[in-house]
């Protein structure tokens, strides 16, 4: 692609002058960025005294990572989209049970290399990377897609000076006796817990900037509260009346065997799920509660549905007098205007899972009910993307300095 028909288009696809003036600092997408402010790097001091880098990388570096779970569907997104990522070498992959394998030989589509030359031969067990502290010790970025409980339990594990991405939802909730209470299990890392940054980015950005560990959200959490923080931070919106509908692909569920994952069980049918105590519900209460400024209480209901990957949530709103749909679609355009993964779709276009299929977008829509004062709100989401592993990329683009959008680039796979 010529330079010129580069730089059009990139003009065309950021929506900020910020972002535009960071890829004015790019020559041409993979190549050295040129512009100093892209990477900031200081010194920062935590309030439990542990010190990291805000941004390690220089104009020039590449960011050693590694991937605690890579045998995992997380673990495998974040390779699709690390391969495409010009400033990251993978250096070590984990697994449990299919440690000792190569990647290749766990998922059949990385065993073309295609350009992407960083990635580790063999897959090793998480307790050997903690306990070679030289090869811990080359990384500056981890990324951890291991079930929650066990995520903990090696993140204690890991120096201070390597920064922290998790994807469990193990340090995403700040209150350690909501943790007990829904994960019916004591947090054995309670330091660790109020040190977490939530890396929900369009909210959290300037705190994930600095932040040592990143508490990537869940997925559903994430699709709801991109739709509902701003109306409930300007007042837009009831906070004692709000349903959440939510549908989500097989692939949500990762990839341990379970009964209920199987192809006879999910094909040809769908199936609510988790009803009144999924443990989502504190997520999106506590995200929602800290827009509002007081306790938000939602009624959430997730149902699982015969596709892969996916999640679309119907979302039902009451106005307070005074309040029409048009303030609710002022509001999210003026919200997201310079965000390069959230966007309202045109009046009357419904969202939709395929529009995001493979992409770290958020696609958001608002919808007058045919009962006065009643909205209906609708946000769509890949879950293995902004749901999980592309919000992560895009939380370790922000702690590194790397322009936000890097690597997640991608139009939606369709049809
Ligand atoms: N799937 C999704 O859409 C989302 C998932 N998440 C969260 O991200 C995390 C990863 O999810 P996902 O990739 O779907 O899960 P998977 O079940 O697909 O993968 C889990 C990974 O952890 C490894 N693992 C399991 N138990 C242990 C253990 N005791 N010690 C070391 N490694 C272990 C597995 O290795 P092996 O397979 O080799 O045994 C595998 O690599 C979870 O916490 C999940 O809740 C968050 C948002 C969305
Ligand atoms: C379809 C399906 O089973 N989805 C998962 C949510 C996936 C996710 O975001 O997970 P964590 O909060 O567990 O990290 C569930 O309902 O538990």
């Amino acid at each position: 692609m010529s330079e010129k028909l580069f730089f059009v288009i990139s003009l065309y696809s950021v929506k900020s002058c910020k972002q535009t003036k960071l890829l004015l600092g790019r020559r041409r997408f993979g190549q050295t960025a040129t512009c100093r402010s892209l990477v900031p790097s200081k010194r920062v001091k935590h309030t439990n005294g542990e010190a990291s880098i805000a941004c390690t990388a220089s104009p020039t570096t590449t960011v050693q990572v590694g991937i605690l779970g890579a045998s995992g569907y997380t673990g495998a997104e974040l390779l699709r989209l690390l391969a495409k990522h010009p400033r990251v070498s993978v250096k070590v992959i984990t697994a449990e049970r299919s440690a000792g394998k190569t990647y290749g030989q766990v998922f059949g589509q990385f065993q073309y290399r295609n350009g992407y030359h960083v990635l580790p031969e063999t897959l090793i067990e998480a307790s050997s990377l903690l306990e070679d502290s030289k090869l811990l010790n080359s990384l500056q970025v981890l990324f951890c897609c291991l079930p929650h409980g066990t995520s903990q339990e090696y993140i204690s594990r890991v120096p201070s000076n390597i920064r922290v991405i998790d994807l469990s939802a193990d340090f995403r909730l700040q209150d350690p006796s909501s943790y007990e209470r829904w994960y019916g299990k004591e947090h054995k890392a309670v330091d660790l817990q109020r040190q977490a940054v939530y890396g929900l980015v369009e909210v959290h950005r300037s705190a994930i900037q600095h932040a040592r560990l990143v508490a990537n959200p869940g997925c559903y959490p994430t699709a709801a509260q991109l739709a509902l923080v701003p109306l409930l931070k300007h007042r837009l919106i009831d906070p004692n009346d709000i349903v959440i509908d939510a549908k989500s692909g097989v692939s949500g569920a990762g990839r341990a065997l379970r009964e209920s994952s199987l192809f006879c069980e999910v094909h040809e049918g769908m199936h609510a799920y988790g009803v009144g105590s999924h443990r989502h519900i504190p997520e999106i209460e506590q995200g929602l509660t800290e827009a509002c400024g007081h306790s938000v209480v939602v009624n959430f209901t997730p149902h699982l549905v015969p596709m892969s990957r996916g999640i679309l949530e119907s979302i039902y709103v009451k106005l307070p007098s005074g309040v029409g749909v048009t303030q609710l679609r002022e509001c999210l355009q003026d919200t997201y205007a310079n965000e390069h993964f959230v966007t309202l779709l045109p009046e009357g276009i419904v969202p939709q899972t395929r529009f995001v299929r493979g992409t770290n977008h958020c696609l958001l829509n608002v919808f007058q009910d045919r009962i006065a004062n009643r909205a209906i709100l609708f946000s769509a989401i890949d879950n293995l993307v902004k749901g999980a592993s592309g919000q992560a990329v895009q939380n370790m683009n922000i702690l590194c300095g790397f322009p936000e959008e890097t690597a997640l680039q991608d139009v939606a796979l369709f049809p």
